[in-house]
């Protein structure tokens, strides 16, 4: 066990202030408040391991306070060193340093590697990474995206910041290179008390890995030693800041609430831990990031030292006080710093040999004092083990609770995957009976389909979607979030105002009681025997896995959802389209009866006109008189005009567009109007004689014959001319009616087109979601494959555990025995003692074997 070591700097003052009623004294390790005759004041005297005046420069603080802790990070130490104070108090001074002055980071870095150098008989592998804690939320400083990481803890990796870069280092310029790009990172802002003011505390971890080398063995490396690894954090926090003091608004007050609220769980941490172990009970690392991952630095397994930045200004003199007691309470602080090793069986097995053999050599040499300390000395360590399986076994504990809850996340993605295959299955079922559908279409007749419109009937193929059941839509299970290691304090917002900052400086613990429970610290631990340093797969890597999985498995539900989606609005679509199409259908039907009804009445109106005609034929016993010529005249233009009408309808029906300049229409068109024409001299020559009787003889012409077939053929001309224009009015309208039923199937059958084209789209967009659909279950095949394995692992992972247990139990029962043997050869000794003791008095001191 070794104490913290603590130690203070005063930075040169601002400004050299002549009217100063108080000054802060250095005198070796001792500060004092002194007035300005030289009295010093009362109550406020510190001393600490070393304190620094003005005129120190940032090597020697690194000689005295941080070489011991960076060369013991080399050999396997975790260790941390960070620097706590007010604001502008000369932190990041401190650890950065300037250009002719580099600070403790830059010093540490330099170190460590011509220490490496020095050790020619291990080989290192270095890993550097560089954070801060901004707001409460963690960024990685060397990889902008990585933002708000989470902290999390494994008994491999101990307490570790997930998805923090780690860059392989071999040299101190590639370290320092990447310092200096990660600065340029931090939050720094602009504030009354530092125009350069850290805005978020910055953790810069170097984690250093060795082995032994062994020159005899055939591959280079000692098969029985063990790899180290330690980890130093180099860390600069922000600066406790009164809000009045720095003038902070907006943005900065936002962050000053923040630092002050990290800072004050800082100070009840060390508080607690001040206290001593009786009275300390729990610890609230888990109140703040910075505490959670400085956890082992304080009363961990790590060597720590603190240095404490003063602003000697007498305005900051209540901030100096505060600093120089969290600073007091600090120095209280024991921590058990250990080498930490992995070792091999093999290692473990020569270390416990090469014990015994030295035992059994110091005791037949009867070097009874160096015996004595040999047996405390395996007494602590014996204590320290208890600890440790103690320890080991609370992770065992905390292992089988995860490994449930884990267990409990894997039945919900188990549900949810056959979820999603009962929703693949449903897609297979849904497109067999698409096909089924469309093998019973290919038959038209069934349909009961006009054979007109069947001939067009593959254009409107369309697959009959079925209905989507009801469990269709997968329910989304409520995952039970990860355990989120390091909870945030309920609120920040009443951190900020001058009570607390002084509650926090001088000390006050809130009521911790009402906290949650932090779980005991875990020790740092590595994985066992591999003496490759190759990277063994631990159960957060197994948690990141499942995670994955677990998303995978939400994005593919997402997919089914937005396909089932698309396919309930296609179903949708293809009703409204077929609807549509009926009804087009059903028009067309219409549209094609009319020429053929039209042609039908022509037809008819045909054969009146002609048997009309013959009547009036038979009427006209003369064929030479007038009436005759008219008659036949108009019987000529009565079968020209049917005829032309029937061509049109004929070429209507059997879909020919007609237009009136086509040849066929200008033939007939040219007979109609010449025997029209012909008829209508004949009908003029033949009145004229007329005309002139009627004139020479008016009287008589009332009773003569004549005169009556005169009449009469006026009568006939009449009514035919009449009947003409009727016919003529008809097939006008007829025209007009076939030119409009034209436009219309002309746009009929552009639908149709446009119809054909859209059917087309949606079946190829139908194949692809089918094509889509079976690709997600054969997804969702190697994701439940996947599982099965993780499922695998996990059950191995299990017995792994189980078996360490097992070893655990092993090695307590050895122990057991060892202490057995110890007290045996202790109670040896003293009778051996007692006897020598009895048998020459004189030579033997007294205080030995009491
Ligand atoms: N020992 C020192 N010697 C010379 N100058 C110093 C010393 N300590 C601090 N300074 C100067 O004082 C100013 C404030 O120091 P610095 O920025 O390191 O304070 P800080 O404690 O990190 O502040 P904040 O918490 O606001 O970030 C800087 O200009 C720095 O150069």
């Amino acid at each position: 066990m070794e104490k913290i070591c603590v130690a203070v700097r005063v930075r040169p003052p601002v400004s050299q202030d002549a009217s100063v009623a108080t000054y802060w004294n250095v005198e070796d390790n001792r500060i004092s408040l002194h007035r300005p005759h030289g009295t010093p004041i009362s109550g406020a005297s510190y001393a600490f391991d070393h304190v620094f005046d003005e005129t120190c420069s940032n090597a020697q603080v690194y000689e005295l306070l941080t070489r011991d802790l960076i060369h013991a990070a080399v050999k396997g130490f975790n260790g941390t060193a960070f620097a706590y104070g007010q604001t502008s108090s000369g932190k990041t001074f401190t650890m950065n340093g300037s250009a002719n002055d580099p600070g403790i980071i830059h010093r540490a870095v330099e170190d460590i590697f011509e220490k490496i150098q020095a050790m020619s008989d291990r080989e290192f592998l270095i890993r550097v990474s560089y954070m801060e804690i901004y707001n409460e939320e963690i960024n990685d400083l060397l990889s902008l995206e990585n933002q708000k990481l989470q902290i999390h803890e494994s008994l491999e990796r101990g307490i570790f910041v997930a998805g923090l870069k780690e860059e392989i280092v071999n040299n101190a310029e590639q370290v320092l290179h990447l310092k200096e790009s990660g600065e340029v990172n931090r939050h720094f802002g602009e504030t009354n008390m530092n125009v350069r003011s850290s805005r978020s505390h910055t953790i810069f971890r170097m984690v250093i890995e060795s082995r032994g080398k062994d020159t005899n063995s055939s591959n280079g490396y000692s098969g029985s030693d063990a790899v180290r690894v330690s980890v130093l954090n180099l860390v600069d926090l922000a600066g406790s800041e009164r809000i009045a003091k720095t003038g902070a608004g907006g943005v900065r007050l936002k962050e000053g609430k923040y630092i002050n609220k990290s800072l004050m769980v800082l100070g009840n941490v060390i508080n607690k831990l001040s206290d001593g172990a009786k009275q300390r009970g729990h610890i609230p690392y888990r109140d703040s990031k910075l505490t959670r991952i400085l956890q082992s630095a304080l009363g961990g397994n790590a060597k720590t030292s603190i240095i404490c930045t003063l602003a000697p200004e007498e305005v900051h003199i209540e901030e100096t006080k505060g600093t120089l007691q969290f600073a007091s309470r600090a120095k209280r602080i024991t921590n058990c710093a250990q080498v930490n090793e992995i070792l091999t069986d093999a290692a473990l097995l020569k270390r416990q040999k090469l014990e015994i053999e030295e035992l059994r050599n110091k005791l037949q040499g009867s070097h009874a004092e160096v015996l004595e300390q040999e047996i405390l000395k395996l007494r602590n360590e014996m204590l320290k083990y208890e600890l440790e399986r103690e320890k080991l076994e609370m992770q065992l504990e905390e292992e089988r609770r995860s490994h449930k809850e884990r267990d409990q996340c894997i039945r919900e993605q188990q549900m949810k995957i056959e979820n999603l295959s009962s929703l693949v299955t449903f897609s297979d079922c849904d497109r067999n009976s698409s096909q089924e559908h469309d093998s019973r279409r290919e038959s038209p007749k069934e349909e009961g389909i006009d054979s007109t419109i069947k001939c067009q009937g593959d254009i409107f193929e369309t697959p009959c979607f079925k209905g989507a059941p009801n469990n269709f839509v997968v329910k989304r299970s409520n995952y039970s979030n990860p355990p989120d290691f390091s909870p945030l304090p309920d609120s920040f917002s009443d951190v900020a105002d001058e009570d607390t900052w002084f509650k926090m400086n001088k000390g006050y613990v809130p009521d911790l009681d009402s906290l949650q429970m932090t779980p005991a610290r875990k020790v740092q631990s590595f994985p066992p025997s591999d003496v490759t340093l190759t990277p063994v797969p631990s159960n957060e890597d197994y948690k990141q896995e499942l995670e994955n999985l677990k998303r995978q498995l939400e994005v593919l539900t997402e997919e089914k959802n937005e396909l089932q989606r698309k396919h309930t609005e296609q179903i949708l679509l293809n009703d409204q389209l077929m609807g549509e199409v009926s009804e087009l259908k059903h028009e067309a039907k219409i549209i094609q009866e009319i020429p053929e009804r039209l042609h039908e009445s022509v037809a008819s109106c045909k054969d009146i006109y002609e048997d009309v005609m013959s009547t009036m034929q038979s009427f006209a016993s003369n064929g030479e008189s007038s009436t005759a010529k008219l008659l036949s005249g108009t019987s000529e233009i009565g079968r020209t005009l049917f005829s032309t009408l029937e061509t049109h309808f004929a070429m209507v029906m059997n879909h020919k567009p007609v237009h009136a300049n086509d040849s066929v229409s200008q033939e007939q068109y040219k007979e109609l109007s010449e025997s029209l024409k012909s008829t209508v001299t004949s009908l003029v020559l033949s009145e004229k004689p007329m005309e002139n009787k009627q004139v020479k003889n008016p009287q008589c012409s009332c009773n003569s014959k004549e005169y009556t077939w005169d009449g009469e053929t006026a009568g006939w001309m009449e009514k035919s001319s009449n009947g003409l224009n009727s016919i003529k009015e008809k097939y006008h309208d007829l025209e007009k009616g076939l030119d409009k039923n034209n436009k219309l199937l002309e746009v009929s059958k552009e639908r149709y087109g446009s119809l054909e084209r859209e059917f087309k789209l949606l079946k190829e967009e139908r194949d692809s979601l089918l094509r889509t659909v079976s690709e997600s279950s054969q997804q969702l095949a190697l994701l439940t494959d996947q599982k099965e394995n993780v499922l695998k692992d996990l059950s191995t992972e299990v017995q792994r555990r189980k078996r360490l247990e097992e070893e655990i139990k092993q090695f307590s029962v050895a122990f057991a025995s060892r202490q057995r043997i110890l007290v045996s050869i202790e109670n040896e000794f003293q009778s051996t003692i007692e006897k020598m003791r009895a048998q020459n008095p004189v030579s033997l001191p007294k205080s030995l074997g009491s």
